[in-house]
């Protein structure tokens, strides 16, 4: 029986290696990681994280053929395929600070294999990291080696949060890079087999590792950059009259741009775009490459002035203040569908608003409490570290409270703000929340979920990004 051990329990480990074990029963899959809370969470009814689907799969094969276990040398050990799903934060200290990926956790775990192995072993990058990442554990592992060969090959996940187990089934491309040997090219044929228990041959991909690599940054460099670029308009459309949601279908139905991706939103969040990018533009500038580095740089530059851009909305709107106020924050995930809440815009835009001394009313179906309070008291780039290594829960921020649904956080309150695109939010009944609110009564929309025109006529004054402006919002430019 082949066995494959992963290691990193986390948003990529648990729900990939739950969809091999599920395709490829013949397989022996053990999950592993050093927090000992999560993979007791993995073995329990509650999985540690939220993604539609993963329960039902988990379910199936967990004890049959799919293991969660803290167990991680045995593992390893006795593994034909390491996976390594670890954290890859960006550095906040030492050289290429604020950019560079910090590679700790990848290097420790390849020590740890050279260390307990005793059999010949295929070792997987299913972590993001920077180009050239292979050699460097490469030769981890061959000055360690003991005689026991390995093979890197690198297999960067493209999958979604909020869509993982939908993305895994059915996945647009499965990229394998691996060493141009005779030794290299059967590793990745042994890998290969695996995926093609479920992925037709022609969506998988083969390249050299550095292709590979370098694919998986460039790939989130294009996405965020077509959101930065959308978001660069609402900005314009908002100065203009135009309407940003027709400019975005407008230009997407040109097939060359196609529809995706052209969503006009607060920011874009999640833990890898604005990680991913901050690498690239660090692996640009050390290959002296300062006009690529600068034009990638932008998406995120774009990317903080929007985020800014809608606190500066929501406090000019209100007289230029907002202290003492109180303003309802519906939605806290870096978007719907997940209870991941990495790199959210909503952690910014709440922050702004504290800022100036509003007070939050915060609701989020899936986030829990401790979680956002965690989230509002952590410097940049904390919270990219296992959890047993980030700091301590802070206390709770006396000017934020974290209730149970939209009305609790709409009662009494001066203003709402949508931070995230979660379905009930479009179905509230919003003549309710007009009415136990202060007036005027403003509803700040950074997803474009609520339905302007009905909210207006209700006596809201509404903003929705990059959307023609209501009149009260004309005088008042929300400038960065
Ligand atoms: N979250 C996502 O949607 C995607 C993430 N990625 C990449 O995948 C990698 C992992 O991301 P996530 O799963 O989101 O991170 P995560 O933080 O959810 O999981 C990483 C896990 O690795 C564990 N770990 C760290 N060092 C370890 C060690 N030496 N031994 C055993 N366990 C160890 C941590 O305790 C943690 O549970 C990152 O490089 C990320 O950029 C790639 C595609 C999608
Ligand atoms: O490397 C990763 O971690 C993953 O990053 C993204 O996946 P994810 O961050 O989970 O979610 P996305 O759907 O890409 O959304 C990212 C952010 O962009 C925002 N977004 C997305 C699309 C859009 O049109 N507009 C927009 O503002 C979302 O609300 C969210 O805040 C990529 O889509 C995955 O392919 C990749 O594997």
């Amino acid at each position: 029986m082949v066995k494959i051990c992963c290691i990193g329990a986390g948003y990529v480990g648990g729900p990939t290696m739950a969809v091999i074990a599920v395709k490829c029963p013949e397989i022996e899959v053990a999950v592993v990681d050093i927090s000992v809370s999560r993979i007791q969470a993995w073995n329990s009814e509650v999985l540690p994280i939220y993604e539609p689907g993963l329960d039902e799969v988990v379910k199936q094969c967990r004890g049959k053929n799919l293991f969660f276990s803290t167990d991680v040398e045995r593992h390893v050990a006795e593994a034909d395929i390491v996976f390594v799903s670890v954290n890859t934060p960006t550095k906040t200290r030492g050289l290429g600070a604020g950019k560079a990926a910090d590679l700790t956790y990848w290097e420790s775990a390849a020590r740890m294999i050279a260390d307990v192995s005793k059999s010949d072993k295929i070792v997987v990058e299913k972590s993001t990291v920077p180009v050239k990442t292979a050699e460097a554990i490469e030769r981890i592992l061959t000055h360690n080696s003991k005689g026991i060969k390995y093979q890197i090959l690198s297999n960067p996940e493209f999958l979604a949060e909020g869509t993982a187990i939908l993305d895994l089934f059915n996945p647009d491309r499965v990229l394998i890079g691996g060493r141009e040997t005779s030794d290299g090219q059967k590793a990745v044929e042994a890998l290969k087999s695996v995926y093609a228990h479920w992925v037709p041959e022609d969506k998988i991909l083969c390249t050299n590792l550095w292709s590979a690599e370098l694919s998986k940054l460039a790939a989130n460099a294009f996405l965020a950059q077509r959101i930065s670029s959308v978001n660069a308009m609402s900005a314009l459309c908002e100065a203009t009259g135009a309407d940003v949601a027709q400019v975005a279908h407008a230009v997407g139905t040109d097939s060359r741009i196609g529809p995706k991706f052209l969503t006009a939103s607060v920011g874009f969040g999640g833990s890898c775009f604005q990680k991913d990018i901050l690498n690239l533009v660090y692996i640009c500038e050390c290959n002296g490459l300062v006009e690529v580095a600068g034009y990638w740089k932008q998406v995120i530059k774009v990317n903080d002035y929007q985020k800014s851009r809608f606190v500066n909305r929501v406090v000019s709107s209100m007289f230029n203040t907002v202290a003492g106020k109180k303003v309802a924050i519906l939605g806290f995930a870096f978007k719907k569908d997940t209870g991941d809440t990495r790199e959210t815009a909503a952690i910014d835009v709440c922050k702004g608003l504290i800022g100036d001394k509003a007070h939050l009313r915060i609701y989020d179906p899936q986030v829990s409490e401790e979680q956002i309070q965690r989230d509002l008291a952590m410097d940049k780039f904390e919270w990219d570290h296992p959890a047993h290594l980030q700091p301590a829960a802070a206390g709770a921020d006396k000017q934020v409270s974290v209730v149970g649904d939209a009305y609790e956080a709409a009662k009494g309150a001066h203003a709402v703000c949508v931070l995230t695109e979660w379905g009930e939010f479009k179905g509230l009944d919003y003549r309710r929340i007009y009415e136990g609110m202060q007036k005027p009564a403003f509803v700040f929309d950074g997803r474009n979920v609520v339905d302007v025109e009905k909210l207006r006529e209700i006596g809201f004054i509404v903003y929705s990004i990059g959307k023609p402006l209501d009149p009260w919002l004309k005088d008042m430019p929300a400038v960065a």
